[in-house]
């Protein structure tokens, strides 16, 4: 008794206070914030509370609508980049099903998604989802501003930010309805773009794996958003930050609903680690890349194959 350590818990870092703009005392305040829990966690939870509830509810009830369609109709969701479309009735998680929006802070491509279920259009869930895309959109450029900002690089905050577009992906896990006994959701992973921020009702299963290797367990809470750091992000900055490992175990009856966005290099644009970051002490870690490529280079790998190792393999310097 008394000997049991309190379960590692992600930080938690108000993006919510009112005049966070840069150069004010808040925002270095949150800058120093952002960067210490990267460095420690790889990852951190955003409260911000600023994304109205009602959207939220909305959010919930759009994805409800969603994933109830048939199957065949689900499968309209098609994208030219692996990952960008549907995914679903995978024997390795078959709890899982998801599907993307590419480029969801345009509403003219929401609404031409929506379309390819519903032909004759659905003007409140193009809306809801457009609106929530676009308001953490908003948190996605803070945090990678004050990242570049950290580094001394906020000279190449323009150039980074049209150097992306913006996925929006919606996820479905079903409850494994086994009782007590855990099933995976999806399997442990890095994400390969630049940063993804992600929101879930109230089921958990998201586990984020600590730096010596501990899984923790991200309670859902209404008002936090989990920011992970990808691949192309990891090597943008030449190493000095490393990606979030993560993964999503489930147990229960009820289906857990989760969205991400995620920030993604644009097709034909080439990754490569600014000047400022490579010196002697730090030496270029990875040649160039273009994001595409490297995807499909990682979707074609193996399944039993380390996610982390996809970017080493594909272009260690
Ligand atoms: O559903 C989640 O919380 C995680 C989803 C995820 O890791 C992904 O889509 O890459
Ligand atoms: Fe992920």
């Amino acid at each position: 008794m008394g000997s049991e350590t309190a379960p590692l818990k992600l930080p938690i870092i108000d993006f919510a206070k009112p005049n966070l703009k840069p150069g004010t005392v808040e925002w270095d305040l949150v800058k120093g914030q952002v960067q210490q829990a990267l460095q420690e966690y790889n990852c951190f939870e955003a409260s911000f509370a600023k994304i109205p509830l009602e959207l939220r509810g909305a959010l919930f009830g759009a994805l409800d609508e969603l994933f109830d369609l048939p199957f065949e109709v689900k499968k309209r969701n098609v994208a030219d980049k692996p990952y960008h479309g549907y995914i679903g009735q995978q024997p390795s998680v078959p709890l899982y099903e998801s599907m993307g929006f590419k480029d969801a802070i345009v509403m003219e491509n929401v609404d031409a998604q929506t379309r390819t279920w519903w032909p004759e259009g659905n003007p409140s869930f193009s809306e809801t989802i457009h609106s929530f895309a676009k308001q953490v959109s908003e948190l996605d450029q803070m945090v990678r501003r004050m990242i570049l900002e950290s580094f001394g690089i906020e000279k190449h905050v323009d150039e980074h930010m049209d150097s992306t577009d913006y996925l929006f992906r919606v996820n479905k896990y079903e409850g494994p309805k086994t009782g007590s006994e855990t099933k995976v959701g999806l399997i442990s992973h890095t994400d390969k773009n630049i940063v993804t921020i992600l929101y879930q009702n109230d089921v958990g299963g998201l586990g984020i794996q600590s730096k010596n290797g501990e899984w923790i367990d991200v309670k859902p809470c209404k008002d936090s958003f989990i920011v992970m750091f990808g691949d192309s992000f990891h090597a943008y900055l030449n190493g000095r930050l490393n990606p979030t490992y993560h993964r999503v175990m489930m147990t229960g009856d009820r289906a857990r609903y989760s969205v991400g966005l995620f920030s993604v290099p644009k097709v034909g644009y080439k990754i490569k680690a600014p000047e400022e970051l490579v010196d002697e002490a730090h030496p270029l870690l990875y040649k160039p890349f273009e994001h595409a490529e490297f995807l499909r280079f990682h979707y074609s790998r193996r399944d039993e194959e380390d996610s982390r190792s996809s970017l080493k393999v594909y272009c260690g310097a």
